[in-house]
């Protein structure tokens, strides 16, 4: 089976790296200079400080021509590649963002099979062909236009048995994609604002109230009643990651973009179809868009 993974960043090469062991891969780059280097040196993987070193063909062209193509860009990326996706034949594509960013654009791509993903890995972009395997987690797979048949690329893709890369596939897209939202609806900006690790959102009792109402208002915002369960779920997330800064904390120290707009715009959005007030999610929104905007004033 061909992949084609578009978006060479932690969780592209991360992808690129396990997939190639069992399929012929093409990972498609941003620039002509990271397709070299890796098609060069190959893509190493770090975990637990061993260094594991693969063959993979990069392509810096865009004439993607796999059966299967794996959009790995972030959320503020996907535009012009729904661009490209929209005049190509009939394939399988396979959305692995967090946040909903993407979801209005899919009805753009009925022609393809459309697939969901979320992504629990942990992966960091170390340099342009090396990323660290910061926690192994599970990726999983729900059809978004099609009922789970007929699609022999994700079924090959679900007998995957790599111990550090399961795949599972979930009946209920919906289900699947709002918990992850709802892990980085609340631990994303508040570890951004405050400025620490996730395991500090349960370790502090003032944090934990903060997580709390920020939390209550993103299930109620999403329509979600099993509260208790997804709330243990969210506590566990910051248990489990204690060490690590999210992903959202990262890129502000870094100076990049957040997916804030993909994730709590995304809650906003949804809060004033329905006329809700949602005092924490403003706050928190806003929080984040205002230092993006700083940044940018100062590099400007
Ligand atoms: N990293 C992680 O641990 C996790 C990530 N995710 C999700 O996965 C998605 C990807 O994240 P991550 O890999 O960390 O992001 P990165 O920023 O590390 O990588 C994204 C890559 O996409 C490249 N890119 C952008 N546009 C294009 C294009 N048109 N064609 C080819 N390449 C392009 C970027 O290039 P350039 O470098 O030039 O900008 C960058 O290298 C996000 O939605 C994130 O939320 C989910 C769970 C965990
Ligand atoms: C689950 C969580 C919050 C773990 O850090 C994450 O996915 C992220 O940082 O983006």
């Amino acid at each position: 089976m061909e992949i084609g993974i578009i978006g060479a960043g932690s969780i592209g090469l991360l992808y690129s790296f396990y997939l190639s062991k069992n399929y012929t891969v093409t990972l498609y780059t941003n620039r002509k200079e990271q397709a070299d280097i890796i098609n060069e040196e190959g893509i190493t993987v770090i975990k637990d400080g061993t260094q594991s070193l693969t063959k993979v063909h990069a392509e810096y062209e865009r004439n993607y021509q796999e059966q299967l193509l794996i959009i790995s860009v972030k959320q503020y990326d996907i535009e012009p590649i729904i661009e490209v996706l929209k005049k190509l034949s009939s394939r399988t594509v396979l959305f692995l963002q967090n946040g909903m960013g993407h979801l209005p654009f899919l009805s753009l791509l009925s022609h393809h099979k459309i697939v969901l993903g979320i992504v629990e890995h942990g992966a960091l972009r170390i340099d342009v062909h090396t990323v660290e395997h910061t926690g192994i987690g599970r990726t999983k797979l729900s059809y978004y236009n099609s009922k789970n048949s007929d699609n022999t690329w994700i079924e090959q893709l679900l007998v995957e048995k790599h111990p550090c890369f399961p795949i599972e596939l979930k009946e209920d897209w919906q289900k699947m994609l709002n918990e992850k939202l709802i892990a980085n609806a609340t631990i994303n900006p508040l570890t951004t604002i405050l400025k620490v690790k996730n395991g500090e959102l349960i370790e502090n009792e003032h944090f934990n109230v903060l997580l709390y109402e920020l939390f209550t208002e993103v299930i109620n915002v999403l329509g979600l009643q099993n509260e208790r369960q997804l709330w243990d779920y969210v506590q566990n997330i910051c248990k489990n990651t204690a060490q690590n800064e999210s992903s959202m904390y990262k890129d502000i120290q870094k100076g990049n973009q957040t997916e804030i707009d993909a994730i709590l715009g995304y809650c906003l959005h949804q809060a004033k179809n329905r006329n809700l007030a949602m005092p924490h999610i403003t706050f928190l929104y806003h929080s984040i868009k205002g230092i993006e905007v700083r940044k940018g004033e100062r590099d400007g």
